[in-house]
């Protein structure tokens, strides 16, 4: 999608903007939104009173009506033309997406033959085989085979994946393409349910619902829209019993000025914008409400392997123990991964290779393979003649050898700790009930962590890492990164019970995962971000998904979210500010000439009560479209404390928004003054 990116103000998106911006005019659409509701309905009264004077007595204001109709239309149609401007991206990219969602056709394995279908007849559970150069028909999972897919369809990025069988890059997205070798694809999901078509009504906004947070705020502004109505209306007989009769307009007038319009015009180009940064850094947010979560986010969850860590953890040494020799354990290792298809286990058989060492783990190869589980964290294989060889966290197989009667080597524990103290995972070696050594896998920190880290914490976010390493291993590479706490030897259930522990405390928790064995964790957390890469369980459980598959994109988002909250905080104040300068502006003016007393409140001293109100109601317009950049792009964003934050904001937006219009009300009054 990177290479689809249009700039705010794109031409084609601008125009459309502006045409929909008058079809939004339609009251039943307008009636979502209570606020601009009540501008346009007041709009339609001045233009009656317009169009037929000599039926409201009106005669003799035409000019003065007709320019306050005027304001008001604008007013609406700022607001609408802000709304759809945020709309309008999004609906750009659902185009282009829409494009390389075409029809393929798809080779369908029935009874061990191959029939070529549509790939619109393909169902849950179909097995497609997909050749170099073909379009994967659907979404499913690798069950055979490895190719390279060239994924930029969807991720815009243009350098070739692989996927294979097994592990956490089997995942497959439909209308991607193959651009070497063949695989056996099993689809995974049915027509319409695709992970293209959820992301076209995504960042086309069909799915999205008002957050709860937009709900509340939505609320407030309506309560005081409707607080304010019941205010002038009373006025009308106060005046008249001062023996000042008020006109309608200019009731309208001075209740679209009083009103929070400005928020009211900008809260759902906000809220899009939001979602749309979001998906400008390639993350795909399921709803609104996961964004702003992020922006409360307490505590970040991460995986060492692949997320603080490159997570290509290569074999680099073997290490004997106890009386085993170097050969001797460099082939049990081997032949525990033969069939291991993780980067670790053929990281095995290559360094196996690499040191020419003379060992033909593939005779064993007629075993039982033990696959590698998160749960066991060991692999192996039994072998035919009843031999069982595995290899695995030291622990772990401590514990398997043991349970058989073994003893442990005495050095074990020394080499081991050794290897963790560098940061490297020792995987112990075993054949029944004998440990031959170790496995030194290499991995290496990413660079910049630590200076990620350290802003998380200035934002006073709380970084967890989880890894099913020891605990050795496990300190080295945090204090190396700089997290603030990590918990060991960790099997997937205890991610879950990390994150319960921190929501209990009534933390909001984020987490970030690619694995089977992530998805009840990614569901159980506040915002959970798969990896794209990873698999459909792990994807369909999140409520982001990463296409460039970054674990470390969670900081983005969780700065995304608070730069959302942030935004919406900061032009709420900035709006309800405003409305108290134009108070001054027009209240005054109305009562000036027949309460001489009312003169201590003209502090603005503008030129005649009508030139007040005109110019009110302009500065009241035109400060929507001149917000829309802000409300856009959202405010200046720097990591630091949210109290700190949210004190600075009510001094600048706070502030501000009670002088700015001082200061543009009267501007404007020099110029309306000279007009009337
Ligand atoms: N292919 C493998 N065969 C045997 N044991 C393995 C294999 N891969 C990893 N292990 C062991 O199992 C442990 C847990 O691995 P797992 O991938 O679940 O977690 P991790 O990668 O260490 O941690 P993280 O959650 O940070 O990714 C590893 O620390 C290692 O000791
Ligand atoms: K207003
Ligand atoms: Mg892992």
């Amino acid at each position: 999608m990177s290479g689809q990116r249009k700039s705010m103000l794109s031409g084609g998106i601008a125009k459309q903007a502006l045409k929909d911006s008058f079809m939004k005019l339609n009251p039943a659409v307008m009636m979502k939104n209570p606020v601009m509701f009540v501008v346009e309905v007041g709009t339609f009264v001045v233009l009656l009173m317009v169009l037929f004077p000599s039926y409201f007595h009106t005669e003799g204001r035409i000019g003065f009506n007709l320019t306050v109709f005027l304001i008001l239309l604008f007013t609406v149609l700022f607001a609408n033309f802000a709304e759809a401007l945020a709309e309008g991206r999004g609906k750009a990219q659902a185009d282009t997406l829409k494009k390389s969602k075409k029809d393929t056709t798809a080779n369908k394995m029935v009874g061990g033959e191959i029939k070529v279908v549509s790939s619109a007849e393909l169902r849950k559970g179909d097995v497609v085989i997909v050749s170099q150069g073909e379009m994967i028909p659907g979404d499913g999972e690798v069950i055979e085979g490895l190719a390279s897919v060239d994924e930029s369809a969807i991720t815009g990025e243009s350098a070739p994946v692989i996927k294979e069988a097994g592990g956490d890059f089997s995942s497959v997205t439909g209308g991607t393409r193959v651009v070497s070798d063949q695989i056996k694809v099993m689809i995974k999901s049915d027509p319409g349910e695709s992970f293209l078509d959820r992301m076209i009504s995504l960042v086309e906004g069909a799915a999205r619902q008002k957050t709860p947070n937009e709900i509340a705020l939505n609320t407030l502004l309506t309560t005081l829209t409707l607080i304010f109505l019941i205010v002038v209306v009373t006025l009308a007989p106060i005046a008249k019993y001062f023996g000042i009769s008020l006109d309608i307009p200019v009731l309208i007038s001075l209740l679209v000025c009083l009103i929070p319009t400005t928020i009211g015009g900008l809260l759902s180009a906000i809220g899009i914008a939001g979602m749309d940064r979001v998906t400008q850094f390639n993350v795909l947010a399921m709803s609104g409400k996961a964004v702003e979560a992020s922006g409360d986010i307490n505590t970040i969850i991460l995986d060492k392997t692949g997320t603080i860590t490159f997570g290509n953890r290569m074999a680099s040494q073997f290490i004997p123990v106890g009386d085993a020799d170097y050969a001797e354990t460099a082939y049990w290792a081997a032949v525990s991964s033969v069939k291991d298809e993780t980067p670790e286990g053929r990281s095995v058989l290559e360094l196996v290779k690499k040191q020419s060492i003379e060992v033909h783990p593939e005779a064993a190869a007629a075993g039982e393979f033990i696959e590698f589980k998160a749960e066991t964290r060991m692999s192996g294989i039994d072998l035919v003649d009843g031999r069982h060889v595995r290899k695995g966290a030291v622990d772990a197989v401590k514990r398997w050898v043991q349970a058989q009667g073994g003893s442990i080597p005495a050095d074990l524990d020394m080499e081991s700790d050794k290897i963790a103290s560098e940061g490297g995972t020792p995987l112990a070696v075993a054949v029944d009930s004998r440990i031959y050594g170790l496995i030194h896998l290499k991995d290496t920190v990413k660079p910049g962590m630590k200076e990620r880290f350290d802003q998380l914490r200035q934002m006073g976010i709380k970084t967890i890492m989880c890894t099913g390493d020891n605990p050795l291993t496990a300190a080295t590479i945090a204090q190396e990164a700089g997290v603030d706490d990590f918990i060991a030897e960790s099997k997937p259930e205890d991610k879950i019970a990390v994150i319960r522990r921190e929501q209990a405390e009534g933390k909001l928790v984020a987490m970030t995962g690619d694995g089977t064995n992530d998805a009840p964790a990614l569901a159980q957390a506040d915002v959970g971000l798969a990896m794209n890469s990873g698999t459909a369980a792990a994807k369909e459980a999140a409520n982001m998904v990463d296409l460039d598959s970054d674990p470390t994109k969670i900081i983005e988002v969780v700065a995304i979210g608070k730069q959302l909250l942030m935004t919406r905080g900061a032009l709420t104040t900035f709006s309800i500010a405003n409305d108290v300068a134009k108070y001054f502006a027009i209240i005054p003016a109305m009562f000036m000439a027949a309460i001489p007393e009312m003169n201590v409140l003209n502090v603005m001293k503008l030129g005649s009560p009508l030139s007040a109100i005109l110019s009110a109601l302009i500065f009241n317009a035109v400060i929507i479209p001149l917000l829309i950049p802000l409300a856009m792009k959202g405010v200046a964003y720097k990591p630091i404390s949210s109290s700190r934050l949210l004190s600075r904001n009510l001094l600048i937006f706070g502030l501000g928004g009670v002088i700015a219009p001082f200061i543009g009300i009267k501007l404007i009054d020099l110029v309306v003054h000279l007009w009337i």
